[in-house]
């Protein structure tokens, strides 16, 4: 089964180029939903955006090798499920995986896994800081730990060869448009769009 791992800065817009691929070709592409030990934000619910669950629910996964990969990330816990993998496989043919830096290392190192990685950067450091801080799901303190965050992931996306692709989502509709000539021409070869 084919995944496409999409990683890239918070804020820069992942979730919503991801929600606008499997919107347009919801045969071919279906979105994996993760575990955190975040609390849902205003708008979100359970089991759509994420499954919600305790630190010990969380450890409890991770001894019964229950996720294909799963982080830390600004003082949480994010992993992807063997299960929402299955699950997401039976509804679209090539499953989407958004996730941070140490998730795509940990994809990258097991080479049973059929995987294209894409990188979505931004066109500054100012630009991120005001979509994070325009969404408006952050206090000042995390949106600040998420920008030192995102310097790391972005040097390490110029200096590493890990991604197949780097898109910069300026414009919204051009990066899109970029990401599904990636994902169509590098995976779907085959598939029902
Ligand atoms: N490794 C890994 N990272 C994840 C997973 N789910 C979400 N993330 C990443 O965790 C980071 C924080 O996610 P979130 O709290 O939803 O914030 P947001 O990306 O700013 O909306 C983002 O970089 C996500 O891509 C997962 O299952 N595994
Ligand atoms: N190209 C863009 N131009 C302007 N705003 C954008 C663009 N792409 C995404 N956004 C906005 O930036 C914010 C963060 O996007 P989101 O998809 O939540 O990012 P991520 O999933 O990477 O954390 C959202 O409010 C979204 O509407």
């Amino acid at each position: 089964m084919p995944f496409l791992v999409v990683s890239g800065p918070s804020g820069v817009g992942k979730g919503t180029l991801c929600k606008m691929l499997s919107e347009s070709h919801p045969r071919m592409f279906s979105t994996t939903i993760s575990h955190t030990t975040r609390s849902a934000r205003p708008g979100e619910s359970e089991g759509v955006d994420y499954f919600y669950v305790s630190e010990d629910e969380f450890l409890s996964l991770i001894e019964e090798r229950g996720f294909l990969e799963h982080a830390f990330f600004g003082g949480h816990h994010y992993g992807t499920s063997r299960q929402t993998i299955i699950d997401q496989a039976s509804k679209g043919s090539i499953v989407i995986v958004e996730i941070e830096v140490e998730g795509v290392k940990q994809m990258k190192a097991d080479n049973t896994i059929d995987a294209r990685y894409v990188f979505i950067a931004p066109p500054s450091l100012e630009i991120l800081g005001s979509r994070l801080r325009g969404r408006g799901t952050e206090n000042e303190e995390n949106i600040q730990a998420r920008l030192a965050q995102s310097r790391q992931e972005i040097a390490y996306a110029e200096t590493s060869d890990a991604y197949d692709k780097i898109i910069i989502n300026d414009d919204l509709q051009q990066a899109y448009r970029e990401l599904e000539t990636f994902a169509l021409s590098s995976l779907a070869s085959g598939s029902a769009c």
